[in-house]
């Protein structure tokens, strides 16, 4: 049943994997946010439409904006005609989530629409399942960071099953985006894609428990010493070795990082952005130093201090 004709949401971009929990985590962040706007209308053609209003992102049944809010539709049995307007403030391809962002903001304004028939959890399904015509199958990660704000894992990627865990108030995020295209992606790929096909298929006994031991002291480690579990998102195991071949100057400015103060530094989702995780009062120093080493390998790029955005897809009137 219809409660509103029209609402406005944002949802944030998010880091997904966090070093050690990929695949199974991301954390929200305030660095920018993509606007959607749904309308009911009388009648349209073929259901849902969906036009975007950036370069980047595409229009029609291939942007995610549009399989979230089909997915939900039609899970209810709704007829409805959707008129939805996409904003994107979150860059495509800079592994900051910005195609899971619409998806999030999509499925929670679709859900408002409707009367909120669903939870925010319950939507990381729809949301997760759009984000198949981005990377080619669902993946839920980055949606439920964006849906529910902070840092969301994982519990069981099949049902999906989330929880979400606090991050203390002083701690900060430096992000390093590069201005030019420093990882090579050929013709026909996506960026994801090519940084899927180098990770590793099998890896020994004894690194998967290392990794685990990384995930755990992430995820438990939070509620016993937060600023020690923090240091655990340095870990990217196999999967950071694997890609950070490919973005150029990582090894030295993830040393630079860690001598100057951070807790952790690592790959954003699938990169290229870089990350770092400090405690108040280091940032300057982090983004400073970093970004210095960043620029001879990659020329100019933009670094960005920002908050940890704890409260997810929400109305805007932006
Ligand atoms: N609403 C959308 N916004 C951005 N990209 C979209 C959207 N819908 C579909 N896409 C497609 O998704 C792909 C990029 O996805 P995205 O922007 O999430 O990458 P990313 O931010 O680098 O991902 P990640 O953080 O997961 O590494 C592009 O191929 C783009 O065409
Ligand atoms: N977890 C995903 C995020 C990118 O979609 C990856 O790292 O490949």
């Amino acid at each position: 049943m219809v409660q509103h004709n029209r609402v406005r949401v944002k949802a944030p971009a998010s880091i997904a994997n966090l070093g050690p929990l990929f695949d199974l985590a991301a954390l929200a962040i305030d660095y920018a946010y993509d606007v959607v706007e749904v309308e009911v209308v009388e009648e349209l053609g073929d259901g849902i439409r969906v036009d975007v209003e950036a370069a980047g992102a595409p229009s029609g049944e291939a942007n995610t904006a549009y399989t979230a809010a089909y997915k939900i539709l039609e899970y209810l049995g709704e007829t409805l005609h959707l008129r939805i307007r996409v904003v994107k403030g979150v860059p495509p391809r800079m592994g900051m989530g910005g195609s899971g962002a619409s998806a999030a903001a999509a499925a929670y304004a679709v859900n408002l629409l409707l009367g909120e028939p669903f939870t925010k959890e319950e939507l990381v399904k729809f949301a997760g399942e759009a984000e198949a015509v981005a990377a080619g199958t669902p993946h839920y990660d980055n949606v439920a960071a964006s849906l529910l704000g902070g840092l969301v894992i994982l519990l069981d990627r099949s049902r999906p099953w989330v929880a979400r865990l606090n991050i203390p108030e002083d701690v900060y995020i430096i992000l390093f985006i590069p201005k030019r295209e420093v990882v090579k992606v050929p013709p026909g790929k996506g960026k994801t894609e090519v940084m899927r096909e180098v990770l590793p298929r099998e890896i020994p006994l004894a690194t998967s428990i290392a990794w685990m031991e990384k995930a755990l002291a992430l995820t438990l480690g939070l509620q016993l010493d937060p600023y020690t579990a923090l240091k655990a998102a340095n870990y990217g195991g196999p999967v950071e070795e694997a890609r950070s071949k490919l973005i150029p100057g990582y090894a030295e400015a993830k040393r630079e990082a860690l001598e100057a103060g951070a807790l952790a530094f690592n790959i954003s989702g699938a990169g290229p952005t870089l990350f770092a995780i400090v405690r108040e009062g280091d940032e300057d120093e982090v983004a400073r130093r970093v970004a210095k080493i960043l620029e001879k390998h990659w020329g100019e790029l933009e670094t960005r201090v920002v908050n940890i955005d704890r409260e997810g897809a929400r109305i805007t009137s932006e």
